[in-house]
């Protein structure tokens, strides 16, 4: 299973590489590699098996963050209506998305970041995400909000993006361009 051992943090190389497409249909250890990401998220959110092993809650993880160079992620979480999102997504891809943008009033974490870092993280409020899921079918995700801010920041993660990179350094809490807040 992933623990936060194998999470590397910021200052780690894996981090800041554009990392190459998986050929599909996916290895045995593709999947199994993106299995075992889906499984952390799920153990982080289960209160008994996040203090047993010492994780951290997590609502995405991106394949750079367990120090594999590829295209691939998964989430696990429910957005602010309810609906459940839980994936393993090979080759992800933002297809569309509006002008429009948003953000979370919180500010962003992750999991790799070992500290806080205030301010607020333009996203688009809107993307349309294509893929190939864990059972090697093609996917399209229309996403808004909330979903739309985490697959933002986890496809970041496969461009070696940090959240923190959006931030405005001369005013991190300026309200980003025409933007209101998710939350
Ligand atoms: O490091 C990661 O990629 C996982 C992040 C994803 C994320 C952070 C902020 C906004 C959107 C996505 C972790 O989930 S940060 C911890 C966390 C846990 C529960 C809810 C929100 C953030
Ligand atoms: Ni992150």
């Amino acid at each position: 299973m992933i623990t936060m051992e194998d999470i590397v943090r910021e200052g780690h190389p894996a981090l800041r590489k554009v990392t190459d497409e998986v050929e599909l249909p996916p290895s045995e250890q593709d999947v199994k590699t993106l299995e075992a990401m889906l499984e952390y998220l799920k153990n982080s959110q289960d209160e008994q098996v996040c203090d047993r092993y010492g994780l951290r809650p997590g609502v995405g993880l991106a394949a750079p963050q367990i120090n594999v160079n590829k295209r691939m992620l998964a989430v696990h979480f429910i957005d602010l209506n309810d609906k459940l999102y839980s994936y393993g997504i090979f080759n992800p891809k933002i297809v569309s998305h509006s002008v429009e943008r948003t953000y979370l009033s919180t500010g962003e974490g992750c999991l790799s970041v070992d500290r806080e870092v205030p301010g607020y993280v333009g996203r688009y409020r809107r993307i349309t995400v294509k893929g190939t899921d864990l059972e090697g079918n093609d996917l399209k995700l229309r996403l808004k909000d909330y979903a739309s801010i985490v697959f933002q920041h986890e496809i970041d993660h496969l461009n070696g993006v940090m959240f923190y990179d959006h931030i405005d350094p001369d005013n991190p809490f300026k309200e980003p361009e025409g933007a209101k807040p998710v939350d």
